[in-house]
């Protein structure tokens, strides 16, 4: 039997797995999606943002989302926003996710990494990339680009050399399903 008439032969299941699968997620929707999955972490009611710090190996080093300092108890800090005191609002305290990616770290440092985050980076973690040797940022929103603070960012990323750019997703979804892989019928590895 010649190749061609084994391939005839062939289940059209079998046959597909001659080929490299087709609709597998890029890497730069891998990373995105890391920062979304991370910042489902939060604890924050009214913002979840998620960071992911990755070298130019496409490794991951680092991973993050909003939340109270470690040893602050999520359910003691406060969480709210316009309180009479500013010492009874999340914003004194709680560690936004660049940040918390950063030290995170997995690596010895992050010199050169990328970092994908939901949101464009505040003045405060926009200086700590920049201190951390982080020469690339992807944000998806910048939701808040007028304010000073953001504008601080850009001047700052601008001036030390940092790049950011827009992610514009492929996909408006990735889903992810626990019991969706029919795990007994998939084909074995030949
Ligand atoms: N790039 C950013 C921007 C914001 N965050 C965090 C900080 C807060 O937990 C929340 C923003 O609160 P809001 O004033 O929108 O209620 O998001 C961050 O981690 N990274
Ligand atoms: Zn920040």
């Amino acid at each position: 039997m010649d190749l061609t008439e084994e391939t005839k032969n062939m289940s059209i299941n079998d046959q597909n797995l001659q080929t490299k699968r087709s609709g597998y997620i890029d890497w730069q929707e891998y990373f995105m999606a890391t920062a979304f999955l991370a910042a489902k972490r939060s604890k924050d009611p009214s913002f979840q943002v998620g960071a992911c710090v990755v070298n130019r190996d496409n490794k991951i080093v680092g991973i993050g989302y909003n939340g109270m300092p470690i040893g602050c108890d999520d359910d003691e800090f406060p969480w709210g926003k316009n309180t009479p005191s500013p010492l009874d609002s999340k914003y004194l305290y709680v560690c936004h996710a660049e940040m918390n990616a950063i030290v995170n770290k997995n690596s010895a440092d992050v010199k050169d990494c990328i970092i994908y985050v939901g949101l464009f980076p505040c003045n405060e973690c926009a200086k700590i990339i920049i201190q951390s040797g982080i020469t690339e940022v992807v944000y998806l929103s910048d939701k808040n680009g007028h304010k000073p603070t953001y504008i601080a960012s850009k001047r700052m990323f601008d001036a030390a050399g940092v790049k950011y750019w827009q992610f514009k997703p492929k996909n408006d979804k990735i889903v992810i399903n626990f019991t969706g892989i029919d795990w007994e019928n998939m084909s074995p590895s030949k």
